[in-house]
């Protein structure tokens, strides 16, 4: 029989009740007032007909039901008080945070590759201010939530989520979006690093690449990194947060 897991240390602020979320390995016991959710990279780019992975050749037909399954998360995080964070990726019109050929992201985006290849892209993809870059109708911000812009696959990397999480005693995040696989689990890794309790919620994110690549994420959340939980059993803990607690 597995045991549940009690996420964070006790912070002096006023008592909130913890939820228990089911999840693989085990439960994992989640304060609210302690956990953000984290939506990562829901752009038109990572989601969209044509937009930058479509234009590149992956297969996206999966992704409206991610964006679906997000929605619902948000919507019951929300309700429940539970801070929403974007992070947002992609580069300034010229391309300078993207790095030169000095730079092996220069060498690795399949963005910046498109690009070359294609000259007549050039500027459109992930590019600030472009309809690529922006985040998808469905999931636009609201007010309270907090964006991350961020330039590298990791949200963690060279942005201020740190400090903003612990600014607010953030202890657990709980991962959804685009691409598993790349972003989400490059971003759960270093959340590990940094001491935080990561879940992921594996059918409100989407991989880029062959289906066994979203299954050995999973693996390696559920054995290394972190939870693996899903939107109903999410959305379910949640919703049980008392009202005046949330
Ligand atoms: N959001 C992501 O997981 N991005 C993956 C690839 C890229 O940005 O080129």
């Amino acid at each position: 029989m597995s045991e549940t897991v009690t996420a964070g240390y006790q912070l002096p602020r006023r008592h909130v009740q913890s939820v228990t979320v089911p999840a693989r390995p085990e439960p994992i016991s989640l304060k609210p007032n302690e956990t953000a959710v984290v939506v990562v990279d829901m752009q038109n780019a990572y989601s969209t007909e044509g937009g930058y992975v479509d234009l590149a050749g992956f297969d996206i037909a999966g992704a409206k039901g991610t964006i679906a399954n997000i929605k619902k998360t948000l919507d019951a995080a929300r309700a429940a008080g539970v801070l929403v964070v974007y992070f947002q990726n992609g580069w300034d019109k010229d391309y300078v945070e993207a790095g030169g050929p000095g730079s092996p992201n220069w060498h690795k985006s399949n963005a910046l590759k498109t690009m070359r290849a294609r000259p007549e892209l050039q500027g459109q993809l992930l590019a600030k201010g472009t309809w690529d870059y922006a985040i998808v109708d469905e999931l636009q911000p609201q007010p309270g939530d907090i964006l991350v812009p961020k330039t590298r696959y990791s949200g963690f990397f060279n942005t201020n989520m740190d400090s903003v999480l612990r600014a607010r005693g953030i202890r657990n995040l709980v991962f959804v979006g685009i691409a598993t696989n790349v972003c989400v689990e490059s971003s759960l890794r270093d959340a590990f690093h940094l001491e935080y309790f990561g879940v992921m919620l594996e059918d409100a994110t989407h991989h880029l690449g062959p289906e066994f690549i979203q299954q050995a994420t999973v693996y390696n959340v559920e054995k290394f990194f972190g939870w693996v939980s899903t939107v109903s059993d999410f959305c379910g803990a949640i919703s049980q947060v008392a009202p005046d607690q949330a």
